[in-house]
Protein backbone atom coordinates (compact mmCIF):
# COMPACT_ATOMS: atom_id res chain seq x y z
CA UNK A 1 0.00 0.00 0.00
CA UNK A 2 1.25 3.06 -0.57
CA UNK A 3 2.64 5.92 1.79
CA UNK A 4 2.58 9.05 -0.89
CA UNK A 5 0.35 8.70 -4.42
CA UNK A 6 2.15 11.05 -6.81
CA UNK A 7 0.62 12.42 -9.85
CA UNK A 8 3.35 14.47 -12.51
CA UNK A 9 2.33 15.92 -15.39
CA UNK A 10 5.25 14.77 -17.20
CA UNK A 11 8.09 11.82 -17.55
CA UNK A 12 11.16 13.45 -16.77
CA UNK A 13 9.26 14.89 -13.92
CA UNK A 14 7.94 11.77 -12.38
CA UNK A 15 11.18 10.29 -12.70
CA UNK A 16 12.57 13.55 -10.81
CA UNK A 17 10.22 13.30 -8.30
CA UNK A 18 10.99 9.53 -7.59
CA UNK A 19 14.28 10.03 -7.63
CA UNK A 20 13.82 12.74 -4.93
CA UNK A 21 11.61 9.91 -2.44
CA UNK A 22 14.34 7.30 -3.01
CA UNK A 23 17.15 9.22 -1.65
CA UNK A 24 14.78 9.74 0.96
CA UNK A 25 14.59 5.97 1.76
CA UNK A 26 11.26 5.28 0.22
CA UNK A 27 10.72 3.17 -2.17
CA UNK A 28 9.40 4.32 -5.99
CA UNK A 29 7.70 2.78 -8.67
CA UNK A 30 6.63 4.63 -12.13
CA UNK A 31 3.77 3.94 -13.52
CA UNK A 32 3.07 5.01 -17.08
CA UNK A 33 -0.13 6.30 -17.55
CA UNK A 34 -3.43 6.34 -15.51
CA UNK A 35 -3.02 2.55 -13.78
CA UNK A 36 -5.42 0.19 -14.94
CA UNK A 37 -4.77 -2.55 -12.57
CA UNK A 38 -3.40 -3.22 -9.54
CA UNK A 39 -0.19 -0.61 -8.09
CA UNK A 40 2.83 -1.79 -7.94
CA UNK A 41 4.48 -2.30 -4.26
CA UNK A 42 6.64 0.70 -3.49
CA UNK A 43 5.97 3.13 -0.58
CA UNK A 44 5.34 5.80 -3.09
CA UNK A 45 3.93 5.52 -6.40
CA UNK A 46 4.09 8.01 -9.03
CA UNK A 47 1.70 8.25 -12.22
CA UNK A 48 3.02 9.52 -15.07
CA UNK A 49 0.84 11.65 -17.21
CA UNK A 50 1.65 13.25 -20.36
CA UNK A 51 -0.82 16.06 -19.01
CA UNK A 52 1.33 19.20 -19.01
CA UNK A 53 0.46 20.46 -22.58
CA UNK A 54 -2.73 18.27 -23.22
CA UNK A 55 -6.34 20.03 -23.58
CA UNK A 56 -7.52 21.09 -20.02
CA UNK A 57 -10.41 18.63 -19.86
CA UNK A 58 -8.14 15.89 -20.51
CA UNK A 59 -5.67 16.72 -18.15
CA UNK A 60 -7.98 17.12 -15.62
CA UNK A 61 -10.08 14.12 -16.11
CA UNK A 62 -6.41 11.98 -16.10
CA UNK A 63 -5.51 13.36 -12.90
CA UNK A 64 -8.59 12.80 -10.98
CA UNK A 65 -8.58 9.27 -12.67
CA UNK A 66 -4.97 8.86 -11.20
CA UNK A 67 -5.65 10.07 -7.88
CA UNK A 68 -8.76 8.17 -7.52
CA UNK A 69 -6.48 4.77 -8.24
CA UNK A 70 -3.96 6.42 -6.07
CA UNK A 71 -6.53 6.58 -2.71
CA UNK A 72 -8.16 3.20 -3.72
CA UNK A 73 -4.73 1.25 -2.71
CA UNK A 74 -4.33 3.59 0.05
CA UNK A 75 -2.12 6.48 -0.19
CA UNK A 76 -2.41 8.54 2.53
CA UNK A 77 -1.47 11.99 1.11
CA UNK A 78 -1.56 13.25 -2.59
CA UNK A 79 1.88 15.15 -4.28
CA UNK A 80 0.62 16.40 -7.44
CA UNK A 81 4.45 17.12 -9.28
CA UNK A 82 4.91 20.19 -11.97
CA UNK A 83 8.18 21.26 -13.38
CA UNK A 84 10.18 23.36 -11.48
CA UNK A 85 10.40 26.07 -14.15
CA UNK A 86 6.08 25.95 -13.50
CA UNK A 87 5.49 24.93 -17.10
CA UNK A 88 2.14 26.07 -18.34
CA UNK A 89 -0.09 28.56 -19.91
CA UNK A 90 -2.88 30.38 -18.74
CA UNK A 91 -5.00 28.34 -19.91
CA UNK A 92 -3.45 25.60 -17.73
CA UNK A 93 -2.80 23.03 -16.76
CA UNK A 94 -1.22 23.93 -13.24
CA UNK A 95 -4.29 25.62 -11.96
CA UNK A 96 -7.09 23.49 -13.29
CA UNK A 97 -5.58 20.11 -12.19
CA UNK A 98 -4.66 21.28 -9.05
CA UNK A 99 -9.02 22.60 -8.45
CA UNK A 100 -9.95 19.63 -9.39
CA UNK A 101 -7.63 17.45 -7.04
CA UNK A 102 -8.43 19.81 -4.17
CA UNK A 103 -12.59 19.46 -4.52
CA UNK A 104 -11.83 15.51 -4.73
CA UNK A 105 -9.89 15.88 -1.53
CA UNK A 106 -12.47 18.21 -0.31
CA UNK A 107 -9.25 19.95 1.68
CA UNK A 108 -9.91 23.20 0.37
CA UNK A 109 -6.23 24.45 0.33
CA UNK A 110 -2.63 23.63 -1.09
CA UNK A 111 0.31 24.91 -1.07
CA UNK A 112 2.47 25.47 -4.45
CA UNK A 113 6.17 25.23 -4.51
CA UNK A 114 8.51 24.45 -7.68
CA UNK A 115 11.53 25.70 -5.62
CA UNK A 116 14.46 23.42 -6.48
CA UNK A 117 17.72 25.52 -5.26
CA UNK A 118 20.09 21.95 -6.22
CA UNK A 119 19.11 22.87 -9.96
CA UNK A 120 19.18 26.52 -9.36
CA UNK A 121 15.09 26.91 -9.18
CA UNK A 122 14.13 29.05 -6.22
CA UNK A 123 11.25 31.28 -5.19
CA UNK A 124 11.46 34.78 -3.30
CA UNK A 125 8.51 37.36 -2.72
CA UNK A 126 6.64 34.54 -5.10
CA UNK A 127 9.35 34.88 -7.67
CA UNK A 128 10.48 32.38 -9.67
CA UNK A 129 14.24 32.62 -10.28
CA UNK A 130 16.71 30.04 -12.65
CA UNK A 131 20.03 30.66 -11.09
CA UNK A 132 20.52 34.42 -10.89
CA UNK A 133 17.67 35.22 -13.52
CA UNK A 134 13.90 35.74 -13.50
CA UNK A 135 11.83 32.95 -15.07
CA UNK A 136 10.66 34.97 -17.60
CA UNK A 137 14.61 36.12 -18.62
CA UNK A 138 16.19 32.26 -18.15
CA UNK A 139 15.40 31.26 -21.44
CA UNK A 140 12.26 30.13 -20.60
CA UNK A 141 10.13 33.06 -22.24
CA UNK A 142 11.18 30.96 -25.49
CA UNK A 143 10.02 27.36 -24.29
CA UNK A 144 8.80 25.71 -27.60
CA UNK A 145 5.33 24.22 -25.76
CA UNK A 146 4.95 26.12 -22.64
CA UNK A 147 6.48 29.85 -22.91
CA UNK A 148 6.85 31.20 -19.50
CA UNK A 149 6.88 35.19 -19.82
CA UNK A 150 6.09 36.36 -15.93
CA UNK A 151 7.96 35.33 -12.89
CA UNK A 152 5.24 35.74 -10.46
CA UNK A 153 3.94 32.87 -9.44
CA UNK A 154 1.44 34.10 -7.35
CA UNK A 155 -0.04 35.95 -10.84
CA UNK A 156 0.69 33.13 -12.94
CA UNK A 157 -0.93 30.46 -10.38
CA UNK A 158 -4.02 33.33 -10.26
CA UNK A 159 -4.62 33.27 -14.18
CA UNK A 160 -5.14 29.75 -14.27
CA UNK A 161 -7.87 28.93 -11.35
CA UNK A 162 -10.88 31.10 -9.89
CA UNK A 163 -9.78 30.24 -6.80
CA UNK A 164 -7.27 32.97 -4.82
CA UNK A 165 -3.46 32.71 -4.23
CA UNK A 166 -1.60 33.96 -0.91
CA UNK A 167 2.02 33.90 -0.41
CA UNK A 168 3.74 32.79 2.54
CA UNK A 169 7.01 34.59 2.15
CA UNK A 170 10.74 34.49 2.90
CA UNK A 171 10.37 35.86 6.15
CA UNK A 172 8.13 33.68 7.46
CA UNK A 173 10.02 30.65 5.80
CA UNK A 174 13.08 31.52 7.78
CA UNK A 175 11.27 30.58 11.18
CA UNK A 176 11.00 27.06 10.51
CA UNK A 177 8.25 24.47 10.31
CA UNK A 178 5.45 25.42 13.21
CA UNK A 179 5.43 29.63 11.51
CA UNK A 180 4.75 28.15 8.29
CA UNK A 181 2.26 26.03 9.39
CA UNK A 182 0.77 28.88 11.15
CA UNK A 183 1.17 31.00 7.98
CA UNK A 184 -0.95 28.37 5.53
CA UNK A 185 -3.94 27.62 8.17
CA UNK A 186 -4.06 31.50 8.31
CA UNK A 187 -4.27 31.58 4.51
CA UNK A 188 -6.92 28.79 4.22
CA UNK A 189 -8.81 30.39 7.00
CA UNK A 190 -9.00 33.54 5.18
CA UNK A 191 -10.33 32.14 1.77
CA UNK A 192 -7.12 31.62 0.37
CA UNK A 193 -6.98 28.24 -2.22
CA UNK A 194 -3.33 28.03 -2.29
CA UNK A 195 0.18 29.39 -0.85
CA UNK A 196 2.75 30.00 -3.05
CA UNK A 197 5.63 29.18 -0.58
CA UNK A 198 9.34 30.43 -0.60
CA UNK A 199 12.21 28.67 -0.56
CA UNK A 200 16.06 29.35 -1.17
CA UNK A 201 17.15 26.16 0.49
CA UNK A 202 16.70 22.89 0.92
CA UNK A 203 16.38 23.79 4.45
CA UNK A 204 13.46 25.58 3.67
CA UNK A 205 11.99 22.65 1.48
CA UNK A 206 12.27 20.54 4.79
CA UNK A 207 10.26 22.91 6.63
CA UNK A 208 7.82 23.23 4.11
CA UNK A 209 7.50 19.78 3.90
CA UNK A 210 7.54 19.07 7.01
CA UNK A 211 4.88 21.84 7.98
CA UNK A 212 2.83 20.12 5.28
CA UNK A 213 2.70 16.65 6.92
CA UNK A 214 -1.38 16.53 7.76
CA UNK A 215 -1.79 18.26 4.33
CA UNK A 216 -4.24 16.04 1.71
CA UNK A 217 -2.31 17.64 -0.82
CA UNK A 218 0.77 19.05 -1.77
CA UNK A 219 1.73 20.95 -5.16
CA UNK A 220 5.33 21.39 -6.55
CA UNK A 221 8.24 20.59 -8.01
CA UNK A 222 10.49 17.46 -6.60
CA UNK A 223 12.14 19.85 -4.19
CA UNK A 224 9.56 19.98 -1.87
CA UNK A 225 9.25 16.37 -1.25
CA UNK A 226 12.23 16.16 -0.12
CA UNK A 227 10.95 16.24 3.86
CA UNK A 228 7.95 14.02 3.00
CA UNK A 229 9.73 10.36 3.68
CA UNK A 230 11.13 12.26 7.32
CA UNK A 231 7.10 12.55 8.00
CA UNK A 232 6.04 8.84 7.16
CA UNK A 233 9.18 8.05 9.28
CA UNK A 234 8.40 10.12 12.49
CA UNK A 235 4.87 8.51 11.80
CA UNK A 236 6.65 5.36 12.14
CA UNK A 237 4.95 4.11 9.04
CA UNK A 238 8.16 4.29 6.99
CA UNK A 239 11.15 1.28 8.20
CA UNK A 240 14.94 2.40 7.25
CA UNK A 241 15.58 1.21 3.98
CA UNK A 242 19.18 2.16 2.84
CA UNK A 243 20.55 1.24 -0.10
CA UNK A 244 18.18 -1.05 -1.34
CA UNK A 245 15.85 1.79 -2.40
CA UNK A 246 17.80 2.58 -5.50
CA UNK A 247 19.14 -0.91 -6.93
CA UNK A 248 19.06 -1.91 -10.32
CA UNK A 249 19.70 -5.17 -12.36
CA UNK A 250 23.38 -4.58 -13.91
CA UNK A 251 23.36 -2.21 -16.73
CA UNK A 252 24.80 -3.47 -20.51
CA UNK A 253 24.22 -2.98 -24.81
CA UNK A 254 24.39 -0.82 -27.16
CA UNK A 255 23.77 2.60 -26.01
CA UNK A 256 22.00 5.94 -27.22
CA UNK A 257 20.46 9.03 -26.62
CA UNK A 258 17.60 10.87 -28.03
CA UNK A 259 17.45 14.96 -27.40
CA UNK A 260 14.11 16.55 -28.48
CA UNK A 261 14.45 19.38 -25.64
CA UNK A 262 15.44 22.73 -27.06
CA UNK A 263 16.16 24.08 -23.50
CA UNK A 264 20.16 25.89 -23.17
CA UNK A 265 21.11 23.04 -21.02
CA UNK A 266 20.11 20.33 -23.81
CA UNK A 267 21.44 22.79 -26.57
CA UNK A 268 25.01 22.64 -24.23
CA UNK A 269 24.93 19.24 -23.96
CA UNK A 270 24.70 18.01 -27.25
CA UNK A 271 27.91 20.80 -28.40
CA UNK A 272 29.86 18.57 -26.11
CA UNK A 273 28.22 16.13 -27.69
CA UNK A 274 29.71 16.74 -30.93
CA UNK A 275 33.17 16.54 -29.87
CA UNK A 276 33.23 13.36 -27.97
CA UNK A 277 30.49 11.07 -29.45
CA UNK A 278 29.22 10.24 -33.09
CA UNK A 279 26.07 12.84 -32.93
CA UNK A 280 23.40 13.21 -35.85
CA UNK A 281 21.61 16.61 -35.62
CA UNK A 282 18.37 15.79 -37.79
CA UNK A 283 17.47 19.15 -39.53
CA UNK A 284 13.85 19.05 -38.69
CA UNK A 285 12.82 21.91 -40.57
CA UNK A 286 14.27 21.76 -44.07
CA UNK A 287 13.23 18.47 -44.05
CA UNK A 288 9.61 18.05 -42.01
CA UNK A 289 8.78 14.18 -42.36
CA UNK A 290 9.02 11.73 -40.20
CA UNK A 291 9.12 9.01 -42.36
CA UNK A 292 12.42 10.38 -44.24
CA UNK A 293 14.13 11.83 -40.77
CA UNK A 294 13.52 8.01 -39.46
CA UNK A 295 15.25 6.82 -42.56
CA UNK A 296 18.07 9.41 -42.29
CA UNK A 297 18.83 7.92 -38.67
CA UNK A 298 18.76 4.53 -38.88
CA UNK A 299 21.14 4.15 -41.76
CA UNK A 300 23.40 7.02 -40.08
CA UNK A 301 23.34 5.10 -37.28
CA UNK A 302 24.00 1.67 -38.67
CA UNK A 303 27.45 1.27 -38.18
CA UNK A 304 27.94 3.19 -35.26
CA UNK A 305 25.72 0.99 -32.33
CA UNK A 306 27.53 -0.36 -29.44
CA UNK A 307 29.09 0.21 -26.17
CA UNK A 308 29.86 4.15 -26.97
CA UNK A 309 26.70 6.00 -27.37
CA UNK A 310 25.25 7.72 -30.45
CA UNK A 311 23.28 10.86 -30.30
CA UNK A 312 20.72 11.74 -32.46
CA UNK A 313 19.01 15.11 -32.18
CA UNK A 314 15.87 17.00 -33.14
CA UNK A 315 16.86 20.18 -30.64
CA UNK A 316 16.72 23.61 -32.57
CA UNK A 317 17.47 27.36 -31.23
CA UNK A 318 14.94 29.62 -31.10
CA UNK A 319 14.44 30.89 -34.37
CA UNK A 320 14.61 27.33 -35.76
CA UNK A 321 12.05 26.04 -33.81
CA UNK A 322 9.93 29.41 -34.52
CA UNK A 323 9.99 28.81 -38.60
CA UNK A 324 9.05 25.29 -37.71
CA UNK A 325 5.78 26.41 -35.63
CA UNK A 326 5.50 29.12 -38.48
CA UNK A 327 5.72 26.80 -41.10
CA UNK A 328 3.46 23.60 -39.39
CA UNK A 329 1.73 25.63 -36.58
CA UNK A 330 2.94 24.74 -32.51
CA UNK A 331 1.24 21.75 -31.79
CA UNK A 332 1.69 19.88 -35.45
CA UNK A 333 5.57 20.79 -34.89
CA UNK A 334 5.72 19.64 -31.79
CA UNK A 335 3.90 16.51 -32.40
CA UNK A 336 5.99 15.97 -36.08
CA UNK A 337 9.25 15.83 -33.82
CA UNK A 338 8.10 13.41 -31.25
CA UNK A 339 6.75 11.10 -33.51
CA UNK A 340 9.87 11.25 -35.24
CA UNK A 341 11.91 10.57 -32.12
CA UNK A 342 9.89 7.65 -30.83
CA UNK A 343 9.87 5.62 -33.87
CA UNK A 344 13.50 6.09 -34.03
CA UNK A 345 13.85 5.23 -30.33
CA UNK A 346 12.17 1.45 -31.23
CA UNK A 347 13.74 1.20 -34.32
CA UNK A 348 17.06 1.41 -32.37
CA UNK A 349 15.70 -0.75 -29.34
CA UNK A 350 14.61 -2.88 -32.02
CA UNK A 351 18.42 -3.04 -33.07
CA UNK A 352 19.51 -3.78 -29.89
CA UNK A 353 19.74 -0.84 -28.27
CA UNK A 354 19.36 -1.37 -24.13
CA UNK A 355 20.42 1.86 -22.64
CA UNK A 356 18.71 4.59 -23.43
CA UNK A 357 18.66 8.26 -22.18
CA UNK A 358 15.89 10.50 -23.65
CA UNK A 359 16.12 14.39 -23.33
CA UNK A 360 12.75 16.76 -23.06
CA UNK A 361 9.83 15.69 -21.03
CA UNK A 362 7.02 15.75 -23.81
CA UNK A 363 9.75 13.81 -25.66
CA UNK A 364 10.25 11.38 -23.15
CA UNK A 365 6.45 10.81 -22.71
CA UNK A 366 6.53 9.95 -26.56
CA UNK A 367 9.18 7.95 -26.30
CA UNK A 368 8.34 6.16 -23.33
CA UNK A 369 5.14 5.12 -24.50
CA UNK A 370 6.17 4.33 -27.92
CA UNK A 371 8.34 1.72 -26.55
CA UNK A 372 5.37 -0.14 -24.25
CA UNK A 373 6.35 0.49 -21.09
CA UNK A 374 4.58 0.05 -17.99
CA UNK A 375 6.37 0.93 -15.17
CA UNK A 376 9.63 1.99 -14.17
CA UNK A 377 11.66 0.99 -11.20
CA UNK A 378 14.41 3.97 -9.95
CA UNK A 379 17.62 3.56 -10.00
CA UNK A 380 21.18 5.15 -9.29
CA UNK A 381 20.78 9.23 -9.64
CA UNK A 382 23.13 10.47 -12.63
CA UNK A 383 23.03 13.93 -12.00
CA UNK A 384 20.47 16.06 -9.60
CA UNK A 385 17.26 15.11 -10.60
CA UNK A 386 17.61 12.39 -13.30
CA UNK A 387 18.56 8.79 -12.37
CA UNK A 388 18.66 5.51 -13.98
CA UNK A 389 15.42 3.51 -14.09
CA UNK A 390 14.90 -0.03 -15.27
CA UNK A 391 11.53 -0.37 -17.42
CA UNK A 392 8.89 -3.35 -17.27
CA UNK A 393 8.34 -5.12 -18.86
CA UNK A 394 10.73 -4.16 -21.79
CA UNK A 395 13.79 -4.75 -19.88
CA UNK A 396 15.70 -1.64 -21.10
CA UNK A 397 17.65 0.78 -18.91
CA UNK A 398 16.31 4.54 -19.64
CA UNK A 399 17.23 7.83 -18.03
CA UNK A 400 14.34 10.18 -18.70
CA UNK A 401 16.58 13.97 -18.85
CA UNK A 402 14.60 17.17 -17.81
CA UNK A 403 15.50 19.80 -20.54
CA UNK A 404 17.22 21.77 -18.29
CA UNK A 405 18.90 18.97 -16.05
CA UNK A 406 22.27 17.70 -16.32
CA UNK A 407 25.71 18.80 -16.66
CA UNK A 408 26.69 19.75 -19.76
CA UNK A 409 28.83 16.28 -20.32
CA UNK A 410 25.37 14.33 -19.33
CA UNK A 411 25.48 12.34 -22.25
CA UNK A 412 28.53 10.59 -22.19
CA UNK A 413 28.59 10.58 -18.11
CA UNK A 414 25.29 8.77 -17.94
CA UNK A 415 26.86 5.63 -19.48
CA UNK A 416 30.37 5.96 -17.71
CA UNK A 417 32.68 6.89 -21.37
N1 LIG B 1 13.54 21.55 -34.12
C1 LIG B 1 12.37 21.68 -33.49
N2 LIG B 1 11.42 22.52 -33.94
C2 LIG B 1 10.22 22.61 -33.28
N3 LIG B 1 9.89 21.93 -32.18
C3 LIG B 1 10.81 21.08 -31.71
C4 LIG B 1 12.09 20.91 -32.32
N4 LIG B 1 12.79 20.00 -31.63
C5 LIG B 1 12.01 19.63 -30.62
N5 LIG B 1 10.80 20.26 -30.66
C6 LIG B 1 9.67 20.07 -29.73
O1 LIG B 1 9.88 20.89 -28.59
C7 LIG B 1 9.23 20.28 -27.48
C8 LIG B 1 10.25 20.22 -26.36
O2 LIG B 1 9.59 19.83 -25.20
P1 LIG B 1 10.20 18.78 -24.20
O3 LIG B 1 10.54 17.51 -24.88
O4 LIG B 1 9.24 18.70 -23.06
O5 LIG B 1 11.55 19.46 -23.73
P2 LIG B 1 11.83 20.23 -22.34
O6 LIG B 1 12.12 19.14 -21.36
O7 LIG B 1 12.99 21.10 -22.62
O8 LIG B 1 10.58 20.95 -21.95
C9 LIG B 1 8.77 18.89 -27.94
O9 LIG B 1 7.39 18.91 -28.23
C10 LIG B 1 9.59 18.67 -29.19
O10 LIG B 1 8.95 17.79 -30.08
O1 LIG C 1 10.82 19.94 -12.09
C1 LIG C 1 11.52 19.85 -13.09
O2 LIG C 1 12.19 20.79 -13.55
C2 LIG C 1 11.50 18.56 -13.85
O3 LIG C 1 11.18 17.49 -13.03
C3 LIG C 1 10.50 18.64 -14.94
O4 LIG C 1 9.31 18.51 -14.75
C4 LIG C 1 11.10 19.00 -16.20
O5 LIG C 1 10.26 18.93 -17.34
P1 LIG C 1 10.94 19.08 -18.76
O6 LIG C 1 11.86 20.27 -18.68
O7 LIG C 1 9.82 19.27 -19.72
O8 LIG C 1 11.70 17.82 -19.01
Amino acid sequence: MPLLGCIADDFTGATDLANTLVKGGMTAVQVIGVPRGPLPEADAVIVALKSRTAPVAEAVAESLAACDALLAAGARQIFFKYCSTFDSTDAGNIGPVADALVQRLGCGFALANPAFPTNGRTVFQGHLFVGSALLNESGMENHPLTPMRDANLVRVLSRQTDGTVGLVPFAVVEQGAAAIRRAMTGLKESGRRYAIVDALTDEHLLAIGEAAAPHALITGGSGVAMGLPANFRAAGLLPERGAAASALPPMQGPAAVLAGSCSRATLGQIGYARDHAHTLELDVLARPDAGALLAQALDWAADKLGDHPVVIAASAPPEKVAALQAKLGRDAAGALVEETLASIAEALVARGVRRLVVAGGETSGAVVSRLGVAALRIGPEIDPGVPWTYAEPTGLHLALKSGNFGARDFFLKAFGA
